[in-house]
């Protein structure tokens, strides 16, 4: 969680370095972290500039709480996308076509506004040095969405993860996504999704394949 608390300089070169192995776990150098106490603080202050009362009966738990909710909403800052990718299985019967697992649910929160991201994940990739668990590649998407983000960085830091963990012939991610700050506050429009992409391999150099994953997405 250091990174909540870097100055947006220092934040920027870890987003930068995210997906290198050993490197997107954040920490290191930087502000002290804040104690549990301290960052209990921060929301009943939070809950007082709302003009809410924190000593009400309903909300006496609630800085505990959100801490706690905050634990699980971020943590990936504390996770390691080298290592949930660490296992690579190579004996698949010589299987090299497409391995694509689509629809990967995620919740991330903006780093503009820190309210939620809901989407989809669609990964595909053609093996060459092996395959690796479904469940990491579902996996390696909650170490990145559970982290403050924009949906761009998102959608490049899973890829630069997969790429560097795997080496396939060629990846393509696509990120499909509401953002509830265009939905709940701001412009206010609800249901816009924004869609991006990420080619590389054989699916940057081969329009065919980048038009197969689209109908093998949207089938
Ligand atoms: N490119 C990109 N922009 C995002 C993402 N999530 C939120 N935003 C945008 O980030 C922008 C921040 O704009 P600012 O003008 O600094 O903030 P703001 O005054 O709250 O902007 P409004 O949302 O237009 O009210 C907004 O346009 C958001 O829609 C994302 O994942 N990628
Ligand atoms: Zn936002």
């Amino acid at each position: 969680m250091d990174a909540v608390v870097k100055p947006l300089s220092a934040r920027k070169a870890v987003v930068a370095d995210a997906g290198k192995p050993g490197s997107d776990s954040v920490g290191g150098k930087g502000p002290r972290r804040p104690t549990r106490a301290e960052a209990e603080a921060a929301v009943e202050t939070l809950l007082r500039w709302i003009g809410e009362n924190p000593a009400r009966e309903g909300l006496v738990d609630t800085p505990r709480r959100v801490v706690k909710a905050y634990e699980e909403l971020f943590a990936g800052y504390g996770e390691n996308s080298a290592e949930v990718l660490d296992r690579v299985f190579e004996e698949v019967e010589g299987y090299s076509d497409i391995v694509l697992v689509r629809d990967i649910s995620f919740f991330s929160h903006c780093e503009h506004h820190m309210v939620p991201i809901i989407g989809k994940a669609h990964i595909a990739y053609y093996p060459a040095r092996g395959v690796v668990g479904l469940s990491k590649l579902a996996r390696v998407v909650d170490v990145f969405a559970r982290r403050l983000q924009t949906q761009e960085a998102l959608t490049a830091q899973i890829s630069d993860a997969i790429n560097d963990a795997l080496q396939p012939r060629g990846l393509a991610i696509m990120i499909e996504a509401e953002h509830m700050c265009m939905a709940m506050r701001g412009i206010q429009k609800q249901g816009a999704s924004t869609i991006t992409t990420r080619f590389s391999g054989v699916f940057a150099d081969d329009p065919a394949e980048q038009a197969r994953f689209m109908m093998l997405v949207r089938e």
